[in-house]
């Protein structure tokens, strides 16, 4: 039987990274990026390091032709940050398979429409949403470059499709579990950096693990609260997508929202931590998306409105934590 035929659409670290790992599997993989220089070092010197200093990739395409990397692909698997996804496949659409299943890597919220990324890809590419499958999890693309075992969630209401794109990044160090609850899964991905944000705002401050054991859990409730309220199932939160991506990215120094998070602690300006951090951050962007979506459907998200509020509004780290420890007393749930 021939290998199924994937392309990648973002040579960053996920995308590179995810390459890597479907090639691991068996496919037989196109990554595509806007970058000339890291396609031809991909495919010609099997590195990329730019975005993955030190690690050597399997044998794989890579192009900046969007037409050669999309043609015959089964699996397009998108790895670019949330707010540049939906004007980048528009361009792309005419490209894509009409069989194609479209794979979301994103964690991200897009400004201005509050819409999650299988809905940008769905409307963006003029496909239905049982060809959008989300993948989410603990998975820092530095890890898992270097072959360290992890785990994720594969999420589509087709079953068939997320079987499909399970198997097409199953291997020896990467384990997908399939699941339906597409919304859970994203917007776990998506406030996840939020959360790590605000954990790294307090590690850089200098407050200790008390404060973000508080954080992490107290941000889980939260993203729980706005998935309850938008239709998702409460299971998936204590999951690989939930529980899961919160410890790996609030705890991990790999994360790039939890490094932000501490420049921001120390004192430094959005700007410059932005600077200082380099790659992608979604949390930033999303942090304002996710408040704005929590006020339309009246969840309320203490964290979230105070992560905007430092980042955007010129509040400290300290009258964060004051705001947020003077709120009514109330009973602990899990659950709210
Ligand atoms: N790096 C990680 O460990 C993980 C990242 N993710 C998510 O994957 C998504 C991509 O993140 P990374 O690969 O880490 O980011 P990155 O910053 O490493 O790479 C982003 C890539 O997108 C490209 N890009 C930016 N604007 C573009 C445009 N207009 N058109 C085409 N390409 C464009 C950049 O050139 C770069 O190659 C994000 O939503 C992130 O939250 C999810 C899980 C793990
Ligand atoms: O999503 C991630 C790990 O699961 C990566 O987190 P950062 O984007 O904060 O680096």
């Amino acid at each position: 039987m021939s290998a199924l035929q994937a392309a990648v659409l973002g040579s960053g670290s996920w995308g590179t990274t995810f390459a890597m790992v479907m090639a691991d599997a068996g496919c037989d993989v196109t990554l595509w990026g806007r970058d000339e220089a890291v396609a031809r070092e991909v495919a010609d010197e099997r590195r990329n390091a730019k975005y993955l200093p030190g690690v050597e990739l399997p044998a794989m395409r890579a192009t900046t032709d969007a037409a050669a990397a999309l043609s015959g692909a089964r699996v397009v698997v998108v790895a670019i940050p949330s707010q540049v996804a939906r004007r980048t496949l528009e361009g792309l659409r005419e490209h894509v398979e009409p069989d194609a299943v479209v794979v979301s890597l994103m964690k991200g919220i897009e400004l201005s429409t509050d819409k999650r990324m299988s809905q940008v890809i769905a409307e963006a590419l003029d496909i239905s949403l049982d060809r959008v499958v989300v993948v989410s999890g603990p998975n820092l693309a530095k890890e898992i470059a270097t072959r360290q075992p992890t785990a994720t969630v594969v999420a589509c209401p087709d079953e068939a499709n997320a079987r499909l794109a399970a198997e097409a990044c199953s291997n020896s160090y990467f384990r997908p579990y399939t699941n339906s609850d597409v919304v859970g899964v994203e917007l776990c991905g998506a406030v996840k950096n939020i959360i790590a944000l605000a954990v790294g705002m307090g590690q850089g401050r200098g407050f200790g693990w008390n404060t973000s054991g508080t954080v992490i859990t107290r941000g889980l409730v939260e993203i729980t609260r706005l998935g309850r309220a938008l239709g998702a199932q409460p299971e998936t939160f204590a999951g690989l997508a939930g529980m899961g991506d919160l410890v790996a990215t609030c705890a991990s120094p790999l994360s790039r929202n939890h490094t932000l998070g501490k420049y921001i602690g120390q004192g430094m300006t959005l700007d410059d931590a932005l600077v200082a951090t380099g790659t992608t951050a979604e949390g930033v962007k999303s942090s304002r998306s996710v408040l704005e979506l929590a006020q339309k459907h009246g969840v309320d998200m203490p964290i979230t409105a105070g992560v905007v509020a430092v980042l955007y509004e010129g509040m400290s780290v300290d009258d964060m934590a004051r705001a947020l420890l003077s709120r009514p007393q109330k009973a602990e749930s899990a659950a709210d």
